[in-house]
């Protein structure tokens, strides 16, 4: 996929927008299709609408595809919501080259929760029927509705749904075909870490992505980076060090945080300092306190040569030095030790790294980094952008 960016911001009030076909534009497509209430509405609304996942309870069914395109991210597509009562592949009515052509990725959802023999047989169908169209198309399942599932029980749905239609695929002798499943629910971070490895097999920037992450953390002593797009709260990309749940998540409510604060304080406050001690490694919901930077001494009384003050210091070097410019920085310290540091990187992207106290010591050097970053994220983009005009 080559559009996989949007350079350009969308002023528009809304997240999402539903809009006709005639004005609908060229952009890749993500399909998400399965069977009647198997949660493809909930998983749309909630991943790109920041619809609250209780709300999905009153959705009503689909009846016709639904297109939206996605605006102001840097996520940019064209998603189809598709009816689960109607079977494309026995309709005639439908056109599969109109329907598969242009297509990124086709996402599968199987209720878990449920009888999933139909959602097989469907699966089965629809995977062949899509590849004999567009062989290209990146094939993904998302075991959903695992919120209610034990452990143990969640694997074993995964093996059998992987094993069936492993058989079936290799007795119709179509084991080329490749499938990727995912364990997701709209009630926890399963479903944004499932669509970020769904987002990046669409970038072709990934590799190059990956490897300025990487730089940047060897030379930072950063232990962990992700570039966020900030609408969807999808990692476009992270460094090569294994992703566990508990920084993912951590970084990911970052811009929960930060996106409140800004709702509170105004786009142009956004940067706080974090009390210290307040923030539990895992629990971030409720307990932080922004602290305005002009009256933190008031509020705050860290010896000279505390974090805290290192914290405070450096916030107000970053606001003097980017004071002409309105990008968003926010640090928090966790009661571990650790420190938070985002930085945003454009309007539709922000970086959030986890890094140890002592590593913060150097933070003139991670500035400067983040800035060689920035520049080459954005010459990075600025090349794809010219190659792709110029396709
Ligand atoms: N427990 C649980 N329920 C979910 C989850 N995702 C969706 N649901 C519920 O599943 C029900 C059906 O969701 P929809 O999104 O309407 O399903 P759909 O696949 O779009 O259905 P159609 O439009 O009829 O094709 C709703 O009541 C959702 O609240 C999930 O992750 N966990």
């Amino acid at each position: 996929m080559d559009d996989y960016y949007q350079s350009t911001n969308n002023d528009s009030d809304f997240a999402t927008d539903t809009i006709d076909d005639q004005v609908l534009s060229d952009k890749p497509r993500i399909l998400l299709m399965g069977l009647q209430r198997s949660g493809k509405s909930s998983i749309q609304r909630v991943v790109f609408g920041k619809m609250p996942p209780n709300d999905t309870l009153y959705l009503e069914s689909t009846t016709k595809i639904q297109k939206e395109d996605i605006t102001r991210s840097f996520i940019d597509f064209q998603i189809w919501d598709f009816p689960g009562q109607v079977d494309f592949f026995d309709e005639l009515a439908y056109d599969p080259q109109d329907i598969f052509g242009t297509v990124g990725a086709l996402i599968f959802v199987i209720d878990a929760q449920d009888d999933y023999n139909d959602a097989l047989h469907r699966l089965f169908t629809t995977v062949t029927s899509a590849y004999a169209v567009n062989p290209s198309i990146t094939f993904e399942v998302l075991i959903h509705k695992v919120d209610g599932l034990s452990d143990d029980y969640k694997i074993d749905t995964q093996r059998d749904v992987q094993q069936r239609m492993g058989d079936a695929l290799a007795d119709a002798q179509m084991e080329y075909i490749h499938l990727t499943y995912y364990l997701t629910s709209i009630y926890d971070n399963s479903i944004y870490e499932a669509f970020s490895k769904i987002i990046q097999k669409l970038i072709r920037e990934l590799p190059t992505l990956e490897n300025l992450l990487n730089v940047l953390c060897s030379n930072s002593g950063i232990d962990k980076a992700y570039l966020f797009d900030t609408l969807t709260k999808i990692y476009i990309a992270t460094d090569s060090s294994p992703v566990d749940m508990q920084s993912y998540e951590l970084c990911s409510d970052m811009i929960d945080v930060c996106i409140d604060v800004e709702c509170i304080y105004g786009p142009n406050d956004l940067s706080l300092a974090q009390t210290p001690d307040h923030i539990g490694g895992d629990a971030l919901d409720g307990q932080q306190t922004p602290i305005s930077l002009d009256n933190h001494e008031n509020q705050l009384h860290p010896d000279s040569d505390s974090l805290e003050r290192r914290l405070i210091d450096h916030q107000n070097q970053e606001q003097n030095t980017h004071s002409s410019d309105s990008e968003a920085s926010s640090l928090i310290k966790l009661d571990n030790g650790d420190v938070l540091y985002m930085r945003e990187v454009n309007r539709l992207l922000v970086l959030i790294c986890l890094l140890r106290q002592d590593n913060f010591e150097k933070h003139g050097l991670i500035d400067y980094n983040f800035q060689c970053f920035k520049e080459a994220v954005t010459e990075v983009f600025e090349f794809s952008r010219k190659r792709n005009t110029q396709q």
